[in-house]
């Protein structure tokens, strides 16, 4: 049995970001760029005003209340290059080219318009106040993005204001997951005594699609040796990455570590030192990386999180792979045998943390009102109200 820290070492070293290709800006969101973005043109690309009112040369307000000459006017979308003859103001709009001898630009809110003449109620007005210079945000030829940005909303706003349409990017791992279990249901057909509702799928399934992990598709076997192994086989044909439920423990049923070193998984290790999640597989065939997760939901769960979560990440290329963590005072006393470290699912509120009721492993009712886990190493057994807890964020 490993420790935690050892297991997350194992994961991280034993796995590696997937190859690069093309993708639609829009089809980006959620992939990690694998190349530094060059601005192919400075953001602003010309002057542009910042407010509604009108473009002047600084120097020709000398004075409270002057009234200048309205020469002309540009607005969004003007074309013509155009020039502010000395001695005038401009009416000028947000995001229009400021005209060539204009230095600032006047809200409207602080001039009058008297037909064709203008009096300014600024005094002093500021060089290049309310103007957005060429370059103010970023330089032809700077880096806009380096490679591992994780291109989210703003991300995909930014590059589109390049004109960019086609980032390189991390593939995202094909990912297959074996149901086992002969207690195991499909919702939707009666129960008979000893049956149970099959649930982790659906909620590993739904774990990735939090991650954009779109396509996953689920086999399920029976609790047969050859079955398992030959499922194994056949199913990590496509896969980057393999995620078997279930039939990881010691019981005379539980066939799936053995069937993983059968079909040449290279073991990285199996069980650590953890409450929940025991019996927790990791290893490795060629590039593809397969996990047994406890059939136990909220170990399979915690297992995710922990460990599957930051392989996924590091596949597609991320920095950021583990949950955030954070240290947080507990509201709650809180105490174990201290045999293995504990994850206890936990809700954040208001800058504290609460154990959730209900941490036996097979129960989900507390991972459902969960937004955190709490990481106890097996010395921190006795936790007082007010102490200071390792809290990871969920996503
Ligand atoms: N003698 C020992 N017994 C057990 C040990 C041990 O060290 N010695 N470890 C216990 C721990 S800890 C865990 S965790 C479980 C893990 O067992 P398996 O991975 O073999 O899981 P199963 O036996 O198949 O199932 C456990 C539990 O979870 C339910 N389950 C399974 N799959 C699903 C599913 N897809 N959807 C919903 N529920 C599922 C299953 O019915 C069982 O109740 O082993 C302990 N035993
Ligand atoms: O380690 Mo098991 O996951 O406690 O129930």
């Amino acid at each position: 049995m490993i420790t935690v820290t050892s297991a997350r070492e194992k994961v991280v070293s034993g796995t590696s970001a997937l190859p690069s290709r093309i993708r639609h800006l829009s089809g980006a969101l959620g992939y990690v760029l694998a190349r530094d973005v060059i601005a192919p043109v400075p953001l602003p690309s010309f002057r542009q005003s910042s407010m509604d009112g009108y473009a002047l040369n600084h120097l020709d307000i000398t004075g409270s209340a002057m009234t200048l000459p309205v020469s002309g006017e540009s607005k969004a979308g003007e074309t013509q290059f155009q020039l502010l003859a000395p001695g005038t103001a401009f009416r000028i709009f947000t995001g229009a080219p400021v005209p060539e001898g204009a230095t600032a630009v006047v809200m409207q809110e602080r001039a009058t318009r008297n037909g064709d003449k203008v009096t300014i109620h600024e005094f002093p007005v500021v060089a290049n106040r309310n103007l957005r210079n060429v370059g103010q945000q970023i330089n032809k030829g700077e880096v806009a993005l380096p490679a591992g940005t994780l291109l989210g909303p703003g991300a995909i706003g930014f590059l589109g204001g390049f004109g960019i349409t086609e980032v390189e990017v991390h593939e995202k791992p094909k990912v297959v997951i074996l149901i086992t279990g002969d207690e195991l249901v499909t919702a939707g057909q009666p129960l008979k005594h000893g049956q149970i509702y099959e649930s982790n799928a659906a909620m590993l399934i739904a774990a990735l699609e939090k991650e954009g992990i779109a396509g996953v598709s689920v086999v399920s076997t029976e609790d047969s040796h050859q079955a398992i192994a030959d499922r194994l086989g056949e199913i990590s044909e496509g896969a980057d990455l393999i995620i078997a439920s279930g039939g990881i423990s010691v019981g005379d049923y539980d066939f799936v570590g053995k069937a993983m070193m059968e079909t040449g998984v290279a073991t990285v290790f199996y069980k650590v030192k953890q409450k929940p999640g025991k019996p927790l597989f990791f290893g490795q065939k060629d590039e593809k990386l397969f996990f047994a997760l406890p059939g136990n939901p909220a170990s399979s769960l915690v297992c995710f999180y922990e460990y599957v979560l930051p392989a996924l990440r590091k596949m597609y290329g991320r920095k950021d792979i583990f949950l955030p963590a954070y240290f947080l005072p507990s509201t709650k006393s809180y105490s174990f045998d201290g045999e293995r470290d504990e994850f206890l699912k936990a809700h954040v509120e208001a800058g504290k943390v609460t154990p959730l009721f209900g941490q036996e492993s097979f129960a989900l009712r507390s991972f459902a009102l969960a937004n955190a886990l709490i990481y106890l190493p097996a010395d921190q057994a006795r936790v007082a109200e007010g102490d200071l807890v390792e809290v990871h964020l969920l996503p």
